[in-house]
């Protein structure tokens, strides 16, 4: 049976909120179907729920200098508020940011501002993400994800050039939001106190707890925008289902059978993998369905594609073609996807686990919480009614977990303790954090980036080194930026700029599953006894050798535009080396110095070959072994350094390099003195 959804979970009315009630479904509000290519853009502004409660809105929102605004999904929240700020003259002094938790989602919502505002992207309304800066001098709206207004901060830690700040999907609590939080929250209190111009403050969701976001921001009003344009039916399975990439399957093919042509299906997954594959299937029974199925277009959408792969979802499908996205959870807050009728909600999300005892942050696959259901639904219904497909029982959501549990209290913290040192902020335990992370998280993180020498003691304070400095200049793991570092000591930077530069980017191979023996025979010429890292940089190699052919990269499994990101990060981390003074310089063919560097900077991450065949991690003494995919799988070296773990049915390393037990012990004698027992070769 159909259920309307409740309201997401924002259900309890704080006393002094100020309520804006808005219009229910009120029929003739409803945009034809796809509405933006029929309805002009400023009539479709005004239809939005959001548009009726714009000059109380604004009234409140200009006395205030912190308001939390809720409203459900697909309202007009983030496309407009901003613009009713920016035209009624709020914080004409100086920029309005507004923050989004991904990139696609900050890129995407400039794209459409831009366009609601008629003017050319990067001029009036703009937006950075890493690696990307499509802003001018005369940006006043800037759309940008929150670790990059993080970055700002470090160098302007009052934010002097913004004078309103939304932070957008609040709800999401990711590491840099909640460190953003703190960050924009001192700015604000330390202008007031030096009498600059004031800074405002307004954080926006669909789905957040407000009582604990009121009174971290100084007991904020909430603003609550009440109603939704288009309804949204959710359906959910009647047994709890075992398979849910089956589920998934049957559930396209069900609805691709079912409905008109037009209605686009996105399916909310949990990675890369099972995108591909499931994309793979799809387009393979799609090419033996009757000809009355019509055509489908399968495209997926996951972090690790590049920027314009992503924005592929945002087009429209070919006529009479229907399109299926298969997106990770960067699809599940803040877009609008033109023409999705039908979301299919898994109700599973790959996502990060931290243990502080054992120091292990894997990736592991979970069930979603409510909040993340609510805002899979709100992917339905913005054009027009719209239908979510949960495939698991209501009893099953039931049970979910209201809100995400904050990232930062599930992760290894190494890379924000440095980025809040480097801001000046020295006493991370009594930072100003919505949700403190544990004493356990923070002692783990402490004692990770002293390992890698960023941080030192002295008389009981911890300090940030001068290398620990110039690690934060780089938007990376610490411990990518602490190898580039050390990369001139052997005399390797440019091998291992393009290594990072290939781990950043993490999908340059493309290895279709039905094509594997081909592949196999493609990629034997690169494959490196001594790694992944190694291989990939064969394959870079030769990638540059012929000038990024197109036919090459076909003839070799090589996926051309990722390898073109690829040249764009090496580019941006090669400009961070140059204002750091670091000598750029290559080893040529010796790659002995490579993997000497890579075991210097990643010893935290390394294994070592037990009797039995299996590996133990050598920080957390826990068991892990080799991922399939890597060239190592079979040869089992005695010690490897590893990229990341990925919890399935093991744990498993991905990317992995050779290393030398004594390289390790050179880069942390005491730590590896402390921990094992490795002895010299
Ligand atoms: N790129 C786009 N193309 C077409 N319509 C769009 C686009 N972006 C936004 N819209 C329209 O504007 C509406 C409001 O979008 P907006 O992102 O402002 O809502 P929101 O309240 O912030 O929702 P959410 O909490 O889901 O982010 C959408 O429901 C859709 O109708």
């Amino acid at each position: 049976m159909p259920h309307d959804p409740d309201p997401p979970p924002a259900k309890k009315f704080k006393p002094g909120s100020v309520f804006f009630r808005l219009e229910k479904n009120k029929p003739g509000m409803l945009l034809p179907r796809k509405g933006n290519v029929t309805t002009p853009i400023d009539v479709q502004r005004k239809q939005l729920p959001i548009y009726q409660a714009k000059p109380r809105l604004l009234n409140e929102l200009r006395r205030l200098h912190n308001a939390i605004v809720i409203g459900e999904t697909g309202s007009g929240k983030t496309t407009q508020i901003p613009q009713y700020l920016f035209e009624a003259g709020i914080g004409r002094q100086g920029l309005i940011a507004i923050t989004q938790p991904r990139r696609v989602a900050a890129i995407s919502l400039a794209g459409r501002v831009a366009e609601e505002k008629r003017t050319q992207l990067g001029k009036l309304v703009g937006y950075t993400v890493r690696f990307e800066d499509v802003t001018s001098p005369e940006t006043k709206l800037k759309f940008m994800t929150d670790g990059m207004l993080l970055r700002e901060a470090i160098g302007d830690p009052l934010l002097l050039r913004y004078t309103v700040v939304i932070l957008d999907e609040a709800h999401e609590r990711t590491v840099h939001t909640d460190v953003l939080f703190g960050v924009v929250k001192a700015a604000q209190r330390r202008r007031r106190e030096l009498n600059k111009i004031p800074l405002k403050v307004i954080v926006m969701s669909a789905t957040m707890d407000v009582d604990l976001f009121s009174e971290y921001f100084n007991k904020s009003p909430v603003l609550y925008l009440e109603g939704r344009q288009h309804p949204i039916q959710i359906y959910y399975t009647k047994q709890p289902q075992s398979d849910y990439l089956q589920a998934a399957l049957v559930s396209v093919f069900q609805i691709h059978q079912e409905a008109p042509q037009s209605h686009d299906i996105l399916v909310f997954m949990t990675g890369q993998e099972e995108i591909e594959a499931l994309a793979r299937t799809c387009r393979d029974i799609a090419k033996h369905l009757p000809d009355s199925c019509g055509p489908m277009v399968v495209i997926p959408l996951y972090a690790s594609l590049p920027p314009a792969q992503q924005l592929r979802v945002f087009q429209p499908a070919p006529k009479g073609c229907r399109k299926v996205i298969l997106a990770t959870n960067i699809a599940e807050t803040s877009v609008t996807i033109s023409g999705i009728k039908f979301v299919i909600d898994t109700g599973m999300v790959k996502a990060k686990r931290f243990n502080p005892d054992s120091g292990l942050e894997v990736l592991a696959v979970q069930r979603v919480s409510k909040a993340q259901a609510w805002q899979r639904a709100g992917r339905a219904g913005r054009e027009d009614a719209g239908v979510c497909y949960r495939l698991y029982t209501e009893q099953e959501f039931d049970n979910l977990i209201p809100m995400t549990v904050p990232e930062i209290q599930r992760c290894n913290l190494a890379g924000v303790m440095l980025q809040l040192m480097a801001l000046g902020i020295p006493d991370v335990m009594n930072f100003d954090f919505m949700s403190k992370p544990s004493p356990e998280t923070v002692r783990s993180a402490v004692e990770h980036l002293e390992l890698l020498g960023a941080l030192e003691r002295k008389d009981g304070q911890v300090l940030l080194t001068a290398l620990g400095k110039k690690m934060a200049s780089f938007p990376l793991e610490p411990r990518y930026a602490k190898t580039i570092l050390v990369s001139p000591d052997f005399c390797c930077s440019e091998e291992i700029l393009s290594i990072v530069s290939l781990l950043s980017v993490d999908t340059v191979l493309y290895n279709p599953p039905a094509r594997r023996e081909e592949v196999l025979a493609a990629r034997k010429k690169f494959t490196s006894s001594e790694g992944d890292h190694m291989t990939l940089l064969n394959i870079y190699r030769a990638f540059k050798k012929v000038g990024g052919n197109k036919e090459w990269c076909r003839e070799n499994f090589v996926n051309s535009r990722n390898m073109g990101l690829v040249k764009e990060v090496q580019a941006q981390l090669r400009e961070i080396c140059l204002k750091l003074n670091l000598k750029l310089e290559s080893c040529g063919v010796d790659t002995g110095n490579i993997r000497h560097c890579l075991a210097h900077g990643m010893f935290i991450s390394a294994a070592e070959l037990q009797p039995d065949g299996s590996y133990l991690a050598l920080d957390s003494h826990q068991a892990v072994a080799i991922h399939p995919s890597s060239v190592l799988f079979q040869a089992k070296p005695a010690y490897v350094v590893f990229n990341e773990l990925l919890h399935t049915s093991r744990c498993y390393m991905r990317d992995l390099c050779l290393v030398d037990a004594d390289w390790l012990l050179d880069a942390a004698p005491e730590y590896f003195g402390r921990k094992l027992h490795i002895t010299r070769s």
